[in-house]
């Protein structure tokens, strides 16, 4: 028997097994038995002659992606049978998701792939088990929505956080505004636009230079703000991602009215309940304005707009943009569009490819 039956046997034992008092050893001997399995198979899918973790690098696909990140058993496989168009196993158990599972959330036409990352990421900065495969999905999305259990104390959003923090994912930060640029000669320059009010100084700057062994290099510092992290954070940037994230507090159910006003006040939070479909509009309503996109209808003169099918584009884009989003020469044969919707002065508005586009707006392109 091989390790993944092996582990689906004891998953069968555990779920036929009635949770009391008088089978909580036996409960343990199993989960203890799984725990070792899981591992087993994680360190076979991790080493180098293992092939990979199958059914874990997930294409990507859709409008934009979104990567769930959680302690097991916070109800991510919940959340993702309710929202998006994949059911995914719920077990009363932890580590139910041994694999990311992807599911595809349609919102309005636009489609967003939401992957759930098996619930191991702690440890990920020491590249244990298949945290750091966890981590490196984590880093290809473009909003990472962190499920918490909200019966957990602070813990749970702290650890992760410093878990994501240690391998180079920055939440809910912009990329430091220093400009640095590595060069042949001239020594090391620093530029500071305006008095540092954080502890960057010069002189940690081409302390931490030096010790990277990095001897030419411009550097200027934009933004008074900017700490020795950042900067360290500005040499070392292939390996940092700054990413939006979006903490969604599940199980609201099962705690008192103040502790869910409590939750729900902090930035960037959602509060829901899976189990009792509390909320689970808000935190749609709230992907979707998170990723920062807009959907763009195409219409054919003389034909009515093709509603169900909408273009998606970054908030803020250009006609350019949308051309080029359709074709990368499009723009070429570009001769002026004809828009409909919020951002249009009146309707149609005859716009060039500058003319900024707003969220479900009608647009008929013409070409030369
Ligand atoms: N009270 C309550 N329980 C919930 C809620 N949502 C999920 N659960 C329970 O929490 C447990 C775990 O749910 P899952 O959706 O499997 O959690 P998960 O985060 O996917 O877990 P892993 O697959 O282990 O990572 C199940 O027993 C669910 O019934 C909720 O809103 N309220």
């Amino acid at each position: 028997m091989g390790v993944i039956e092996k582990i689906k046997a004891i998953e069968e034992e555990m779920a036929r097994t009635q949770k009391n008092k008088a089978t909580e050893y036996h409960l343990g001997l199993l989960k203890g038995k799984l725990a070792r399995f899981r591992q087993q198979l994680l360190a076979e899918e991790t080493a180098p002659t293992g092939g990979g973790g199958t059914g874990f690098e997930v294409a990507k696909s859709g409008d934009a992606r979104v990567v769930l990140i959680g302690y097991p058993s916070v109800g991510k496989s919940s959340l993702l049978g309710k929202v998006t168009t994949t059911k995914s196993e719920i077990a009363h158990y932890a580590f139910t998701t041994l694999t990311s599972v992807p599911g595809v959330l349609k919102y309005q036409g636009a489609e967003v792939q939401i992957v759930d990352l098996p619930g191991i990421i702690y440890g990920a900065s020491q590249g244990k088990g298949r945290g750091r495969q966890v981590v490196a999905t984590a880093r290809t999305a473009d909003l990472i929505l962190m499920v918490l259990d909200a019966t957990k104390g602070a813990h749970q959003r702290e650890s992760l956080e410093k878990e994501l923090e240690a391998v180079g994912i920055r939440l809910n930060k912009e990329k430091p505004n220093i400009y640095y640029k590595k060069k042949e000669t001239g020594g090391v320059k620093v530029t500071f636009t305006s008095p540092s009010r954080a502890n960057l100084t010069e002189e940690a700057i081409k302390m931490i230079l030096k010790d990277y062994r990095i001897h030419n290099a411009d550097v200027l510092v934009r933004d008074d703000k900017c700490t020795i992290d950042d900067f360290i954070d500005i040499i070392n940037d292939q390996h940092c991602n700054y990413i939006k994230c979006l903490y969604a507090y599940n199980k609201i159910d099962a705690v008192s009215l103040e502790e869910v006003d409590r939750l729900a006040r902090e930035p960037n939070t959602v509060v829901m309940s899976c189990e009792k479909d509390l909320g689970l509009d808000d935190v749609v309503d709230e992907i979707w304005y998170q990723l920062n996109l807009s959907r763009v209808y195409t219409k054919k003169r003389g034909v009515k707009p093709e509603f169900s099918d909408p273009l998606v584009v970054r908030n803020a884009s250009t006609i350019g943009d949308m051309c080029h989003s359709i074709h990368r020469d499009f723009k070429e044969k570009f001769k002026y569009a004809l828009v409909w919707g919020s951002s249009a002065k009146h309707s149609p508005q005859k716009c060039g490819l500058t003319h900024k586009l707003h969220d479900e707006d009608v647009v008929s392109l013409f070409t030369k």
